[in-house]
């Protein structure tokens, strides 16, 4: 698509008339994927709600250094990379995520759990009912109240993400501090393990980050931890179904709210993190409103902020996210409309979240802090700021 413009023989380009070669672009006749594109299945009467149920992780059966994975991978030619210090790894190497045993399936929730969110290029031998196989190995498959399911039948437990030239993003809608949430944390028991999978992805643009919530709980001062620890926040569905009653004035299941710890002890690593996020905690349980709203605005932030804490993964057709809904927060960007973009994500449920008092009465062990584990390992003194932090010493005295 030419964009020029002819101004006595000059060719003059207008920047802000640049839409790429995308534009109009949509599914088209021959998708391959048309059977997975979103559907909004209407009752007239909503389901129960969900039922309770016990579980062990998986991660609690991993070897604790990954060594079948790590195997796995090597055998594959790959490697496992770090993309920063606090959260995010990526798998390379021809590995298939449909082919994995057990044992390297335990040890993959493992490594999801410690890294937040792990990443697999090219699994497009991954179909949906691989991939809603792969997610039942980590625990009972969520069926969302409100967002739009395949048009397949039999997929209900599966989530469709989509955008394209008719998805036109409303800039006044969310700020990008609220666009950061942790999947359905409104239920009694969340989801762990999450898998998204995106088939179709634009040239460029469309990112997603995930921001680590061990990481913004150990940046934190002790006296604010220890704070923070003795709180519960509200998690509520009602915003999100008033928001999609236009198209479910029915939501398959009724808006709940739901009371969970704002730190929050992940059964098998260990390690605190910070369990509130703006998609849906509308406040925190026995304090004054002003210091709830102040609390978890300053909490909402920091999640958004803290780009040392963060990745960014930036997608291919075939590529797969599997992320850890109990200790990071993710937000999709919204900045390459209006190119196709596709994906199907499942979501496995996980404990009723463990506050560091239950952690430790039914682990018999005490909940750790990330970073100062991190330091332990490294044989450092941890870097807190009980001793006056980064103020110099002649100051201090
Ligand atoms: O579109 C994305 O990148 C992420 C969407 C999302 O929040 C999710 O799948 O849970
Ligand atoms: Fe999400």
């Amino acid at each position: 698509m030419s964009n020029a413009s002819s101004d006595g023989g000059e060719t003059l380009v207008d920047p802000y008339n640049y839409v790429g070669d995308v534009l109009g672009a949509g599914p088209g006749e021959n998708y391959p994927f048309s059977d997975l594109l979103p559907y909004n299945p209407t009752r007239d009467k909503s389901d129960p709600p969900l039922p309770y149920f016990d579980i062990t992780d998986r991660g609690h059966f991993a070897d604790p250094a990954c060594s079948r994975l790590n195997a796995a991978v090597k055998k594959a030619g790959g490697k496992i990379k770090d993309l920063g210090i606090c959260v995010g790894s990526v798998v390379e190497g021809d590995i298939k995520l449909e082919d994995l045993t057990s044992e390297e399936k335990d040890d993959l929730a493992l490594l999801v759990a410690r890294r937040g969110v792990v990443f697999f290029r090219n699994q497009t031998g991954l179909d949906i009912d691989k991939q809603r196989e792969l997610g039942k190995y980590f625990g009972p498959l969520h069926t969302h109240p409100v967002l739009a399911v395949p048009r397949r039948n039999g997929l209900d437990d599966v989530v469709v993400i989509y955008s394209d030239k008719d998805s036109r993003p409303d800039p006044y809608a969310f700020s990008r501090v609220e666009l950061f949430h942790s999947d359905v944390t409104f239920e009694a028991q969340p989801p762990g393990t999450t898998i998204l999978k995106l088939m179709t992805t634009p040239e460029v643009g469309n990112d997603t980050l995930w921001s680590s919530g061990y990481a913004l709980y150990s940046s934190l001062s002790k006296p604010y931890q220890k704070y923070l620890e003795s709180l519960s926040a509200v998690h509520s569905s009602f915003g999100q179904a008033l928001w999609r009653s236009e198209t479910l004035p029915t939501p398959r299941r009724q808006p709940l709210e739901t009371i969970h710890p704002v730190v929050r002890v992940h059964p098998v690593t260990g390690f605190k993190s910070i369990f509130v996020n703006a998609g849906f905690v509308t406040r925190l349980v026995g304090v004054p409103k002003a210091e709830s709203t102040n609390t978890l605005k300053f909490l909402f932030d920091s999640f958004a902020q803290q780009t040392d804490a963060t990745c960014r993964w930036r997608w291919q057709d075939g590529d797969v996210a599997l992320w850890d809904n109990r200790v990071v927060n993710h937000s999709a960007t919204f900045d390459a409309y209006p190119s196709l973009r596709h994906g199907l994500r499942v979501t496995p449920q996980a404990e009723r979240p463990l506050s560091v008092n239950s952690y430790e009465k039914q682990y018999g062990r005490q909940a750790k802090d990330w970073l100062e584990e991190r330091y332990r390992v490294l044989g450092l003194d941890p870097p807190h700021m009980d001793q006056g932090g980064s103020i110099s010493k002649s100051y201090k005295d």
